[in-house]
């Protein structure tokens, strides 16, 4: 399989596929000043061939991972764990989607399209994420809880059961969400309080 994204993300999304025994085809990035990833060689402009097999977008930030995503022609991963993962049987994960060491994930939760669960983040029971999310290291996402597309949780928050957060917001480090957020909105705090709107 392929990694989109020779970044410090890129680094963990490489220790995944380690830990599952897959080979690592290639590595993408669009910066052309990086030809190097961790000793294998950087491609900029990938080949019909090299698209045939799987790719998973190690990028960050949500809404380039989505834009490029999106316009990518080639094979898609299907979701990856590392082996330090534990993930319920009875929940859904959309393909790209990466969960990192040590993330949980329980029964009856549905995790959308290039996700990302990051470090040692809890996903209880019949949670919902939309496309594009990311959970921070070590953030709590409690039981019957929505997130949209986009939003990013930050590191250690939490989020109390049955909230709904919409899509393109972004909770701050360390916030108790104990209400539900509006889209676009950026929530810092205990209790988490918003503080501005990211522009649509
Ligand atoms: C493997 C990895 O590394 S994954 C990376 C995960 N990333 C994160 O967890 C980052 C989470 N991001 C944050 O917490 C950010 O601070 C954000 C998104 C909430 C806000 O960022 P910005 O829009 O740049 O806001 P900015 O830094 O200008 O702060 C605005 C105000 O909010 C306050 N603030 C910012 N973040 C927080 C926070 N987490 N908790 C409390 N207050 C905060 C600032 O002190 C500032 O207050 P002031 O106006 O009184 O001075």
């Amino acid at each position: 399989m392929n990694i989109y994204g020779a970044s410090g993300h890129g680094k963990v999304v490489y220790d995944i596929v380690k830990s599952r025994n897959l080979q690592i085809d290639a590595i993408f990035d669009d910066n052309v000043e990086i030809k190097k990833f961790l000793g294998l060689k950087v491609t900029h402009k990938p080949t019909e061939d090299q698209l045939a097999s799987p790719s998973v977008f190690a990028i960050g930030d949500n809404m380039i991972r989505k834009s490029v995503a999106r316009r990518f022609t080639g094979a898609i991963a299907e979701a990856l764990s590392h082996t330090s993962a534990i993930i319920s049987d009875n929940i859904k994960m959309g393909a790209g989607t990466v969960v990192m060491p040590g993330a949980i994930i329980n029964s009856g939760s549905s995790i959308g399209e290039h996700c990302i669960i990051n470090s040692g983040a809890v996903v209880e029971h019949d949670v919902q994420l939309e496309d594009f999310v990311h959970i921070a290291p070590n953030t709590v996402i409690t039981g019957n809880v929505n997130i949209g597309e986009g939003t990013q949780v930050g590191t250690g928050a939490s989020v109390i059961p049955g909230v709904k957060i919409g899509k393109w917001a972004s909770i701050g480090a360390g916030a108790v969400i104990i209400e539900d957020v509006p889209d676009f909105a950026v929530v810092v705090g205990n209790p988490g309080k918003i503080i501005k709107y990211l522009n649509e």
